[in-house]
This record gives structure tokens, sequence and C-alpha cells, in this order.
């Protein structure tokens, strides 16, 4: 009985039990091919189909395994001639699929030679382009098809053709497009499970699998995996479409899943030998290592030039500098390096730009909803702003690319870099229509005459993910320099603030202590050291006096002078008294133009001394504009035990009156 189930008749195909005992279902032509002397309608075992002993290899070799470790090649003799064949076996849930191809008599050491030397050639290519050029080129003198092409499928699953190899009358893809609809999940899906599908004829008579004695199931879930498999009407018909009867196709795994495929096609019906199916596998697999290694490369290189671009962490501990000055610095190679046209630094305080940029107040916005809505750390980024939610009713003329990253300033603050492309109109030619094309037109006078071309508008260039890794990189970066350059402001300002605090201390000190006009100590100073004297004297009895004195009729130099020169008066006296007293002897102004001297460790004859050595000084004045002698009058207190400040103080005072009655100009002591 025949299942639903159909086969290419390149080969057979036998359905075992998990044992390797029972033949449980066979493609149609298995019995004419391995034996054509049999019977079909005899007994179905897998030993009177694949001979006893190799029925048994393949149970023990299977015993254990899903797969068989390689193909088993054996030879089978018929009629005086004999066949060699290639046997592959494998595990399908309860079952074992075994599938038997005719190995034709090509000479397999050439082949490895050959194959050898491309795969050389392959693992020396330095550039995407040539290595895809060299792959297309070694498949096609492999298999001789009349095309072979490169598809590779962007973020959308839309296929463009890369790289090609002509060799016979089909039509030259390289350039075009395939629309994602081509690529149904289901397919990749089996792309997936099985890298190689082999079609050789699109148009040969499909052979039915046909149930054995015990009954078969799940024959449609058994042979998915299998190379015999029929194509589904679909693709035939899609193949037919495209002028294709012999097709050979090879997934291409990036390390993100189907980076493209190998596309082989011809014209006419086109067998490929078993050997030469594993060749181009090998070769397909060798370029996409190679491939995804360049690629590794080519990243890394543009990682590394844009981490170079900022190098700041290391200058930024020298000298740091400010995000406006960043920006200037280096928005000329961010620009280049991310094929941008306009740079944004957004701070919760300030913003920064170059280039053309979208107004502030669109810009405010955008952050207000990216911060709601994109609370994570990675980029955010969009080709089409006015498709976009968060940025379609946002006024960004000149913007049709947006590229985001958040710069985490604080736990609740966020800075945002953010870089805009404009737009950028794309013909694409589309080798099928694509389901998402609004208004194809078919160009007859293009070479690619059947091919549909679309206008792109609105979009700009898509943002790669190596770009969006590397703003990431530039991000973090950014903030570190950002963050240098704060600390070292706050410094520079904790530092400006402690010089003004130790300014402004100083100047406290010197209104609490000095006089301001003659800069001679205060009467509160001269106080403080009148009594830390008087402590010392009452202590060890060191002797000291008070010298009190004022200028003799002030009043009257005022009145004739002015004050200004009453002042300097007041200021060159203060000077020349305390330039001659010793260092352990203070001046200090008492009020008005009285002045004391405390002259420690001075007994009555060196106090009285000192007292006329003073008034002599001052007779010898010169002070500018004045035209008379200064004079001063003199109290001399010298301690008596039983003296306070005040008592000095009063004492010195009564003397120094006592010197005034006396007619000025004199020095008295007090009793
Ligand atoms: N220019 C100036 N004058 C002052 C200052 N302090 C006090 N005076 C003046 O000093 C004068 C003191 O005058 P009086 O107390 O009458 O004493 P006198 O004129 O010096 O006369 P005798 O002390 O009796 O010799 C007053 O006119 C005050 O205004 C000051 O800082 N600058």
């Amino acid at each position: 009985m025949s299942t639903n189930v159909t086969l290419q008749p390149f080969g057979a195909l036998l359905v075992l039990d998990a044992e390797c005992r029972e033949l449980q279902a066979y493609s149609d032509n298995a019995f004419s091919l391995l034996t054509p002397a049999l019977n079909p309608s005899g007994v179905a075992s897998p030993a009177c189909l694949l001979g006893k002993r190799l029925s048994q290899r393949v149970r023990l070799e299977l015993n254990g395994h899903q797969r068989l470790p390689g193909p088993l090649a054996f030879t089978r003799h018929c009629q005086g001639k004999s066949e060699r064949f290639q046997l592959f076996a494998y595990r399908h849930a309860e079952h074992v699929i075994v599938e038997v191809e005719p190995l034709n008599p090509l000479g397999k050491r050439r082949l490895i030679g050959t194959v050898n030397e491309r795969l050389m050639r392959l693992a020396e290519a330095t550039h995407q382009e040539d290595l895809l050029e060299m792959l297309v080129n070694a498949i096609q003198a492999l298999t001789g098809h009349d095309r072979v092409s490169v598809c590779h499928f962007d973020s959308d699953w839309h296929g463009l053709v890369v790289a090609e190899a002509m060799g016979g009358s089909l039509a030259p893809l390289l350039g075009q497009r395939f629309p994602a609809s081509d690529f149904p999940i289901s397919l990749r899906r089996s792309y997936e499970r099985q890298s190689v599908r082999l079609i050789q004829d699109v148009e040969a008579m499909p052979v039915p699998l046909k149930e054995a004695s015990g009954g078969y199931p799940s024959a449609d879930a058994a042979i998915r995996e299998s190379l015999l498999r029929a194509p589904a009407s679909s693709r035939q018909r899609y193949l037919q479409r495209m002028g294709v009867r012999g097709s050979l196709s090879i997934a291409m795994h990036g390390d993100t899943g189907l980076w493209g495929i190998v596309v082989c096609h011809s014209a006419a019906a086109h067998p490929v030998p078993p050997a030469v199916r594993d060749a181009v596998r090998t070769l397909v697999h060798m370029a996409t290592q190679r491939l995804l290694l360049l690629r590794a490369r080519q990243e890394a290189r543009y990682l590394q030039r844009v981490q170079d671009s900022l190098g700041l962490a290391e200058a930024m501990r020298d000298e740091p500098r400010g995000p406006h000055a960043l920006l200037a610095a280096q928005a000329e190679t961010w620009l280049a390096l991310f094929r941008a046209h306009g740079v944004m630094l957004w701070l919760p305080d300030a913003v920064h730009s170059v280039g053309h940029t979208p107004a502030v107040g669109a810009i405010h916005q955008l952050v207000e909803r990216l911060n709601t809505a994109h609370p994570h750390r990675g980029p955010w980024c969009t080709r089409e702003v006015s498709q976009d939610p968060l940025t379609a009713q946002l006024d960004m003329p000149q913007q049709s690319g947006v590229l985001a990253i958040p710069l985490p300033m604080s736990r609740h603050q966020r800075a945002w870099l953010m870089f805009f492309r404009p737009e950028q109109t794309e013909t694409l030619y589309w080798a099928m229509q694509p389901t998402s094309m609004l208004t194809p037109t078919l160009s007859a006078s293009d070479s690619r005459s059947t091919a549909w071309q679309e206008e792109v508008v609105g979009k700009s260039e898509a943002w790669q993910r190596v770009e969006r890794l590397a703003a990431m990189d530039l991000g973090e970066d950014l903030t570190l320099a950002i963050a240098a350059y704060e600390i070292s402001t706050l410094n520079q300002h904790l530092e400006q603030e402690r010089k003004a605090l130790a300014d402004a201390n100083q100047r406290l000190e010197q209104l609490a202590h000095f006089d301001p006009l003659t800069q001679v100590w205060n009467r509160y100073r001269i106080e403080q050291a009148i009594a830390a004297e008087l402590v010392a004297a009452k202590r060890y009895g060191t002797c000291f006096a008070l010298l009190l004195f004022d200028i003799d009729d002030f009043k009257q130099i005022n009145d004739t002078y002015g004050h200004t020169l009453g002042d300097d008066v007041l200021v060159s006296m203060a000077r020349r008294i305390e330039a001659s007293l010793r260092g352990c002897d203070h001046l200090g102004r008492w009020g008005g133009e009285e002045f004391i001297v405390l002259a420690t460790h001075s007994e009555l004859s060196a106090a009285v001394g000192l007292a006329e050595r003073l008034r002599e000084l001052v007779t010898m004045l010169n002070v500018d504009g004045l035209d008379k002698t200064v004079t001063i009058s003199v109290g001399v207190a010298v301690w008596q035990p039983e003296d306070s400040a005040k008592t000095m103080v009063t004492r010195a005072d009564s003397a120094m009156y006592q010197a005034k009655h006396g007619g000025r100009n004199r020095v008295e002591v007090a009793r």
C-alpha cells in the first residue's frame, strides 16, 4: 500500500524498525535499483534488499548512535554488471531511515585534490567579496550548474544575491532581492535540520513510499530530513516559474542563525553525484567559517576604531574636558564612524549638538518617551522616524534614522547620546514580486527586465548590530568621561571655596584683632594681652608696665589740617612706635587718639625710659602737609601685685592726665 509521501527517484529510501530487522516502508524504486531480479511482492526484509552482511553492518554501526559516522559504499552485481552504491542511515523517532544512492564513476581522488586546492584558497581570502566570489566559482566548476549564487538574508529575512558565478543560459540574479515570503519559516527550519537540499530534476516523476507488510503510519515526519524527499508542489512551481529544473542549495549558518544560502540552478535536470555534493557542502561550510571570522575581525577593527576615537579614559584623568568640549572635539570622527549627519548629547541640564539635529523641544519629548518606554541599558534605534510609535508624532524633519544610547549619570538620571541619519532613497530590484510592494513598476528597459523595481523612501540606512555595540562602548566611555569632568569641576569648586574660607577667616582675624586705620592691635586684643600678662605676673612675679599715651592737641590738628591728615598722623605715629618696640612689647589703639604700649618684663625705670624714648620719637615725626611738631603725653603704670587690668589702666590714665595738666609732651608715673 502507498503512503502520501513521495520521493525523488535519484536514490532509494528504506524505513526500518529501530532494531534494523524489519522493513517497514520503502520507496517504490528500491527493488528495481537494488535487486532488479527480486520480486517486490516477495519477502520484504532489510537483508533481502541490502544483503545480509550490509544490513548487519548497518545494525552494528548504528547501535547506540543517532546516525552512521559516514556513508557506506558497496557494490551490487546483477546480470553480469556491477554497480557501486552509497548508503547512509540515521534514526528518526522509533525508526531507522536508510538512503541509498548510486555512485557514478567520478574519480574521487581527483575530486579530493580539486576540493583541497579550493579549500586552501578560501582559507586565505581576506575580504568577504573575494571569499564569496571564490566560493561560487569553485562550486560552479565542481557541479557545472548554470548559475551558482549566494543569497544573504537581511534582518527582515529578505534575501539579496551578493555573489554569483554563471555558466549557462539562466538569467543572472546578482544584486537582486528575494522577498522574505520566498523563505518561509518552515523552509528555514528545514535548512537547520538538513543543510543540503538537492532537487536533481523538478520534472522527475516522484516515487511513492510504500508500506511493507507491518504498515508504517508516520512516514511524513520520518522523511522530513531525507535528501530524497520530493519537493512540495509549491516549491516545484516556484522553481518552474524561475525556469529552473535542477537545483542544489546549501545553507550558510551564521552565529545568530541562517546567514544565507548558496543556490545552484540549472535550466535542465542536473544530477549531482554524492561525492560532489559532499565536497560542495564542505566548501560551503569552510567558506562560512572563514566568512564569520572575517566579519568578526572586521567588527573587532570597527569597535577598536570607535574605542580609539574616544581614547579618553586615560586622557580624561589628566585633563578632563566638559561634555561640550568633548563633543566638539569628537563629533567629526563620530559622524564618520556612525555614518550619521548629526550627533547630540542630551544632559539633564544642557543639550550639546553638532550637525543636523532636531529642535531641542522634539528631543526633550523623545527623551521623555524613551525614559518611559525604554528603561533598559541597551541602545534604541529606528530607521523610520515617521513610522516608529516613539517618533511618529515628533517634529523631526531631515531625520529618518535615530540611534539613542542611554548614559547612566546616576541611579535615577540618564543622559542620552543620539546619532541621526538622513533619509536614504534606495532602489531595490526584486527577483520575485514581494508582497510588501505597494507600487511595483516593471522596468522593461532595464537589463534585469524581469525584476520588480521598488523605490524605498522614508528610511535611513539600517543601524548595524556592530554599530549598536560600538555605540554602547562609546556611551560607557562617555559616561566615564562626563563623570570624571564633574568630579574635577567639583574639586575645583571645593578648592576655591576652601581658599575663600581661609581668606574670610584671615579677614575675620584681622577685623577681630587689629585696628583698621593703624593696623596695630585693637582694644580687644590689647586687653587680652594685658590679661595674659597679669596672669603671668601673678604666677611668676614678672613685672610689666602699661604706657597710656595720647596726642597733644589733636583736635587742633584735625581742625586745622583736616581729618585725613589727622588720620595720617595717627598711622605714621603708630608705625613709627611699633617699629621701635622690642618683639616682646606690644602697641594697641585704646580708642580715638589714645594708645597703649604693653611693656613686658619692665620695672619702673625701664618703663619710664621707654616712655621717654617714645615721646622723643614722636616729636621727630614728619607727616606730609603738617608743619608743626607732634607730641604726646604719656602716663606710666607699673604692675603692683594687687592690680587688675582696670586698675592698671585707670592708674595709667590718671598719670597721663597729670602729664596733660603738667604742660603736655611729658611722661608721668602713676602712683
Ligand atoms: N583724624 C582723626 N581724629 C580722631 C580720631 N579719633 C579721635 N579723633 C579726634 O581726636 C580729638 C581728641 O580731642 P580731645 O579729646 O579734645 O583732645 P585733644 O584735642 O587731643 O587735646 P588733649 O588731649 O587735651 O591734648 C577729637 O577731635 C577726635 O575727633 C581718628 O581716628 N582720626
